[in-house]
């Protein structure tokens, strides 16, 4: 469509940009106080805004980070967030012409890859991004939670005041991630921005083994209690919860089921192999609600990404990949256990830039893939070679929201 213009936002054009936002995702209007808080976290560096008749109609932004991929190396990254489109211009390609001009932006950058948190999971399918990382809701009934004689035990957990949780954080987070696939790193923009908002609506408390401090976990109470039921207690629901090892994990877990007044804990978006179930003399307390879309990551440079993760074992399998937002990408690429090189060879699978993202770091497998339709298969000998591949042995998580 006409009749918009799409550029790098400029200085002062910050705030429009948030209240947008702010507008399109259903939240409160800031005031003048929340704006002076927010506001140096929100330089214009990566936000694009989209203009019709002189207003801002659209706009969306990214900062840059570090993505932890397969093999224990990371790759730069930008973290796409504040998508939004004023309601009075959706579905006429403004967020279109937005994700073109920033994925475009985010390549010259050096970017190697793009990621982002979706708030539906209809609409960045279209621009080369697939399901990339996972997440399970788990919820405990602290009533029936009895933790096995062999569940690992010790260590010890003390709460933490906001200016402490300041001030530790960071570096606690920095030494004990990324430890797997899919994690990102947090720059300072993220800790001026996201940190201070979820640190005032939750409490922390941290775990400390026998190495030092090995684990913190954000989480805020949810009152039960009805006028039917005013013994009911509360919920405690977890934000985040990161560990070095499943010791400070189920630390952390007793902590929690050993609070007062709480009737159970519930906890979001957990690596899908966290075994907490089996930390219990009953493992049915520990329900597994739901299983969520969490991380959404689409390769800018496909080259540079296949180089910078490992693979197993396999006879080399040639994927052509399809990109046609970014033509660069498009073409065949020679994967083996030594690594990754450009070929023009006849390929074994045919795949889009969407489905490469959804098994790049190991949360789905190019055999599942092909099952459903979503690979195409020139040589079925190369599936079960591809999959021993991008085998990972590992959960990719994320854990990071933005
Ligand atoms: C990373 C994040 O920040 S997530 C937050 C995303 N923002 C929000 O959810 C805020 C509320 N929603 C919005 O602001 C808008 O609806 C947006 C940004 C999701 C979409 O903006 P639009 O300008 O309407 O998208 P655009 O017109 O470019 O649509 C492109 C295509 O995607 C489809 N599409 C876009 N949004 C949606 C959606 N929410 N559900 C289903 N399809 C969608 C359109 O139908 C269109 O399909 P077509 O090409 O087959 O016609």
């Amino acid at each position: 469509m006409t009749g918009f213009e799409v550029r790098p936002l400029a200085e002062g054009e910050q705030r429009p940009a948030f209240e947008l936002l702010g507008r399109a995702l259903h939240a409160p209007r800031p005031t003048d106080e929340d704006w002076e808080q927010r506001a140096r976290a929100h330089a214009v560096d990566r936000k694009f805004g989209a203009f019709a008749e002189g207003r801002m109609v659209g706009t969306a932004g990214s900062f840059g980070t570090e993505l932890a991929v397969p093999g224990g190396k990371t790759v730069p990254a930008a973290a796409v967030d504040g998508v939004a489109v004023r309601a009075d211009h959706t579905r006429r390609g403004v967020l279109t012409a937005l994700m073109g001009e920033q994925l475009r932006d985010c390549v010259a950058r050096g970017d190697v890859a793009a990621c982002l948190h979706a708030s539906e999971a209809t609409i960045y399918g279209r621009f080369g991004y697939g399901v990339a990382t996972r997440g399970k809701t788990l919820r405990v009934h602290k009533g029936r939670a009895r933790f096995r004689d062999d569940a690992p035990a010790g260590g010890r957990v003390r709460l933490l005041e906001p200016e402490e949780a300041h001030e530790q954080l960071p570096g606690l987070y920095e030494r004990i991630a990324p430890y797997r696939p899919g994690m990102i790193g947090r720059p300072p923009r993220w800790w001026h921005w996201a940190h201070p908002r979820i640190v005032a609506q939750h409490h922390v408390a941290v775990h400390t083994g026998p190495a030092g401090d090995d684990g913190f976990v954000l989480y805020r109470p949810e009152d039960l209690r009805t006028f039917e039921q005013p013994g009911a207690g509360s919920a405690l629901v977890v934000r985040e919860l990161h560990a070095t090892g499943v010791e400070a994990v189920t630390g952390l877990w007793r902590y929690l089921l050993n609070v007062d007044l709480v009737a159970e804990v519930r906890a979001p978006a957990r690596p899908l192999d966290e075994p907490i179930g089996l930390l219990f003399t009953d493992p049915r307390v520990c329900q597994v609600e739901r299983i969520d879309d969490s991380l959404w990551l689409r390769l800018l440079d496909v080259p540079a990404a296949l180089a910078a993760r490992s693979y197993g074992e396999g006879e080399p399998v040639v994927l052509e990949v399809a990109d046609p937002m970014l033509p660069a990408n498009s073409g065949c690429y020679r994967i083996s256990p030594g690594g990754v090189e450009r070929v023009e060879a006849a390929p074994s699978l045919r795949l889009g830039i969407e489905e490469l993202g959804m098994l790049y770091l190991g949360d789905r497998a190019p055999g599942l893939l092909a099952s459903l339709g979503r690979i195409e298969v020139l040589r079925p000998e190369a599936l079960p070679a591809a999959d021993t591949l991008f085998a990972t042995g590992s959960v990719p998580f994320c854990g990071t929201s933005f």
